[in-house]
């Protein structure tokens, strides 16, 4: 479904340039549900609104579908806003019209796209547990339940890939659960990708995989070990590398980021040497050449 390939996004401002993702891999296939996870500061967002259509590539390759991110028309970006992706963000606001009815909000999408289909509305506040709440008007439903409507929203226009950007950011452990959970239904009974950044670790634990970006890269992926997760949730297993094995992002021309702990820790600045022991890679201090 998802393709980066030295995706590079540079920002300009005045005399200023910040580079927001510097050479960035990133495979999702098609009906996966992950997360990405990072640092303030990291990319995640940059490299979400890249996918989402909001801003554009600077440099690299980067497919969603049959779409070329980098080489797509202005004409042809509307067309895949509306129906290839949904959005849903920790401030919901930004999707919501607080004089409208819940049923309203979700209608609006597919009003604008001209295919209005109240059934299926109905269907997904029904599915977001506000089956008694679709005639409610937004400023009388609760921060939880306005969130669960953007969800209904992000949908309402079938996309195949739903980006969301700390969807639980601002609402309580239950709603967060159960929003993690419609996520996880909508993934599997309608095959929707969907692709989670969140800074919340226990979060992210509740996917099969997660990547980790630094500085612009990504840099190690976690995957689940088995396939009881819930249950070893259940059970008090909440950080990522009770769940999940830790790897190294390795890219196509053997470039990976060592962890900066590691190298400080040995004092390795900007050269190490590096050995191949016939099993292991060892990296250490640069050995001096005298002596
Ligand atoms: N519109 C912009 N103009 C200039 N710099 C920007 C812009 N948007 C992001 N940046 C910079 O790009 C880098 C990556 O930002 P980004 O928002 O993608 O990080 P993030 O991982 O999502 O962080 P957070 O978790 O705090 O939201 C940061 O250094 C940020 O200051």
């Amino acid at each position: 479904m998802i393709d980066c390939e030295g995706l590079v996004k540079i920002y300009k401002t005045d005399d200023l340039e910040v580079v927001a993702l510097q050479g960035l891999n990133l495979r999702v296939e098609d009906g996966e549900m992950m997360a990405i996870i990072g640092n303030s500061g990291s990319g995640k967002s940059t490299l979400l609104n890249i996918l989402g259509g909001l801003d554009r590539p600077s440099a690299g390759s980067v497919r969603v579908g049959p779409w070329d991110l980098l080489k797509i028309t202005e004409e042809q970006i509307v067309e895949y806003k509306r129906d290839t992706v949904g959005f849903i963000w920790q401030n919901n606001a930004r999707n919501l019209l607080p004089y409208l009815s819940a049923l309203e909000n979700v209608e609006m999408p597919m009003m604008l796209a001209g295919r209005t289909d109240r059934a299926y509305a109905k269907q997904l506040l029904e599915w977001v547990g506000l089956k008694e709440r679709m005639y409610n008007k937004l400023h009388q439903l609760s921060g939880g339940e306005q969130q669960r409507v953007a969800l209904a929203i992000a949908l309402s226009n079938r996309p195949k890939m739903l980006l969301a950007d700390e969807p639980t950011g601002s609402v309580d452990t239950r709603t967060s659960d159960m929003i993690m959970d419609i996520f996880r239904r909508m993934n599997r009974e309608l095959g929707v990708t969907i692709v989670i950044v969140t800074h919340d670790l226990s979060l992210a634990s509740k996917v099969d995989r997660v990547v980790a970006i630094r500085d612009g890269m990504t840099s190690t992926e976690f995957i689940k070990r088995n396939h009881h997760l819930d249950e070893e949730i259940a059970a008090g297993a909440s950080g990522l590398k009770q769940v999940h094995e830790e790897y190294v992002v390795i890219d196509r021309v053997g470039r990976m980021q060592i962890p900066k702990e590691y190298l400080s820790a040995l004092n390795i600045k900007d050269k190490a040497s590096i050995e191949f022991d016939g099993e292991r890679i060892v990296i250490t201090p640069p050995r001096t050449l005298e002596g």
